[in-house]
């Protein structure tokens, strides 16, 4: 069985890739570079460099490479960015994958997995959230995630196209063997970010909002390791060929940890005691999103094997010194 991976030369595509590359099975990347590398795709994996809305690229790349499932990661996933351009979430998450949804209908693909997100619940309304929580977003990024997550149930109905939608809360470390990890230019997630402060990239880190309503007052978040999000796909894809029925589901540890809880872990870690600011509240930022993880457990088998934000961060500042040390080297 080919699986296509959209945005496979992105963090988690990447990730995706080698896990299914482990597990043995045939891959194809379609990525259009915009934040990925191609440096991130193992040479002995095909990868098409283009747009996942450009429909009759994605039927040529189904027919030729006799994909079976699809595992979309390619997407735009900065929150405040989005509430500065929605419109432009909107066709890179929800126009851009309505045509990849089409081209998979078209080409006879039954299986899709979709990189969907904790944004989707907005302000959680009682915590761990289920994933029966109410739907509200508070960013255009999380509302043009549950666009694609209705279309996908909309096909499933019309077409018999088979979905997992995998609601990941945050995602964070990199691949244990040093194979992969965040690379990307222009990063924001806080442990990337903290990553790079504690290795003297960035003068400071600045805490956006000290006033939320939460134990410290910053906000908290469960994360997730990238290793572990990636073997749940796995599963997923195992899951739907037996004939299971199409899902959504949770994909967190159902522990948060507060920004400043981060910051002092990464301090831990590194022994880098770096500067922290103080900044106001982030648009679209929610107080606190955690997951309930039961479902995902109960259904794909999933169990965590890296549920410790110490063991995360450490796999984070490890790649990021590894990035560093290319760095240097190409200098
Ligand atoms: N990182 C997180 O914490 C997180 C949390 C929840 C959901 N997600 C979702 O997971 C997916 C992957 O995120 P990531 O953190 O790996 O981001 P990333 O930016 O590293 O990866 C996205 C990849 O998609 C590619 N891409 C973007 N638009 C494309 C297009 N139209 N056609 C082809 N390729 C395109 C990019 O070049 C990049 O390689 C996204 O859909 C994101 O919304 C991420
Ligand atoms: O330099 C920074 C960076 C982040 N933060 C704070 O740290 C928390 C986590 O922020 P990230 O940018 O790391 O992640 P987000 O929670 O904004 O978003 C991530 O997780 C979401 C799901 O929870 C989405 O899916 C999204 O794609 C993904 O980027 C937020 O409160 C943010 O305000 C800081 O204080 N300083």
């Amino acid at each position: 069985m080919t699986v296509l991976v959209t945005g496979g030369a992105g963090y988690i595509g990447s990730h995706m890739v080698l896990a299914l590359r482990d597990a043995g099975r045939d891959v194809v990347v379609v990525d259009d570079l915009s934040t990925g590398l191609r440096s991130a795709v193992p040479a002995n994996v095909p990868l098409v460099v283009g747009c996942v809305g450009d429909e009759a690229l994605m039927a040529r790349v189904i027919k030729d490479h006799g994909v079976q499932a699809i595992a979309h990661f390619a997407g735009s996933i900065v929150v405040p960015e989005s509430v500065a351009d929605p419109i432009d979430y909107y066709l890179n998450n929800t126009v851009r994958s309505r045509a990849l949804i089409a081209a998979a209908v078209a080409g006879g693909v039954k299986r899709f997995l979709f990189s969907s997100t904790a944004a989707v619940y907005g302000e959680a309304s009682s915590e761990p959230l289920s994933e029966d929580a109410p739907l509200d977003p508070v960013s255009p990024y999380g509302a043009s995630k549950l666009m694609t997550e209705r279309m996908l149930a909309d096909a499933s109905v019309a077409y018999g196209l088979s979905y997992g939608v995998l609601r990941y809360f945050n995602v964070a470390g990199a691949d244990p063997h040093g194979r992969a990890g965040q690379s990307g230019a222009r990063a924001t997630h806080l442990i990337k970010v903290a990553a790079q402060a504690a290795l003297g990239q960035r003068g400071h880190l600045e805490c956006f909002g000290e006033d939320y309503p939460t134990r410290d007052g910053t906000c908290v978040r469960d994360y997730i390791h990238v290793s572990d999000l990636a073997r749940a796909h796995v599963l997923a894809l195992d899951h739907l060929a037996d004939g299971a029925e199409s899902f959504v589901a949770n994909c967190g540890y159902g522990r948060g940890a507060s920004v400043k809880e981060v910051i002092a872990a990464v301090k831990r870690a590194s022994g880098v005691d770096f500067p922290v600011r103080k900044a106001p509240r982030r648009d679209g930022d929610p107080a606190s999103l955690v997951a309930d993880p039961s479902r995902i457990r109960a259904t794909l088998g999933w169990r965590a094997e890296h549920d410790d934000l110490d063991a995360i961060v450490a796999s984070a500042l490890a790649w990021e010194a590894s990035l560093a040390g290319v760095r240097r080297a190409a200098a």
